[in-house]
């Protein structure tokens, strides 16, 4: 239980279009009384050619929250899409622990970003509104021994990247941004998008779902 009041929000009901553990924590802790239904699989259709990382994580965000949005009568459908960004790659869930290795060996020693799109859809008005955090993380230069005792901790698995920051790996530093937002939800964030919600969230055509435009929140150099 969470010693903080829960968070005011004018909607009768919030659900969280994930499946993502970590996602339901933070929503927990902060207090937020909600439903889960997860978004199908489906719709996170990889990368599109030339999509940069918060476009990606703006247009899958999107598609989740349409999915959930389909199932819900009256409330507020939360959905969010988490992937990391290294040298021009974006690196999403592992498909195994090769792969995780693989992912692990590339962000080892640099700087590198991870990029949450954030989705507010409600219903029955059917509007809906789009945000993307960015937060810039430096994972120092670990060996292989390190790399294999964390793919032995299984903990990688699920997690953007390979990597959770939530498991205080001391090789793994923010250096700006939200925390939260490496975890799967910018808090913060979201709570200003439920609060301007009213002012700022745009009419979706249902027909044509097309996602609102996104001012996109650039790394910084
Ligand atoms: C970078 C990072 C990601 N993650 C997690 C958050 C997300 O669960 C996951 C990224 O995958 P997503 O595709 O964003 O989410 P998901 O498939 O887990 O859940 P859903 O689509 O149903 O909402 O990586 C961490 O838990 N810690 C981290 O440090």
């Amino acid at each position: 239980m969470s010693d903080t009041p829960p968070p005011q929000t004018a909607f009768s009901r919030i659900v969280l279009a994930s499946g993502s553990p970590r996602r339901r924590e933070l929503m927990e802790q902060a207090g937020y009384s909600f439903d889960v239904i997860p978004a199908d699989p489906s719709v996170e259709c990889g990368v599109c050619s030339s999509e940069t990382p918060p476009e990606l994580v703006a247009r899958h965000a999107f598609r989740k929250a349409e999915d959930v949005s389909r199932q819900v009568d009256a409330g507020m459908v939360i959905a969010a899409d988490t992937v990391a960004a290294c040298r021009g790659q974006i690196l999403g869930k592992p498909e195994d622990r090769d792969h995780a290795r693989q992912m692990l060996k590339m962000l080892a020693g640099t700087q590198h970003a991870v990029f949450t799109g954030v989705c507010l859809w409600s219903l029955p008005d059917q509007r809906a509104s789009l945000d993307v955090c960015c937060t810039q993380l430096q994972m120092e230069a670990i060996d292989d021994a390190t790399i294999e005792a964390y793919l032995d901790s299984d903990r990688w698995v699920g997690k953007a990247g390979a990597f959770g920051y939530q498991d205080g790996n001391d090789w793994l530093q923010i250096l700006s941004g939200s925390p939260s937002n490496v975890v799967g939800l910018p808090m913060e964030r979201l709570q200003e998008m439920l609060a301007s919600f009213a002012e700022t969230a745009q009419a979706i055509d249902v027909s044509a779902r097309q996602a609102p435009l996104v001012d996109i929140e650039r790394p910084s150099s």
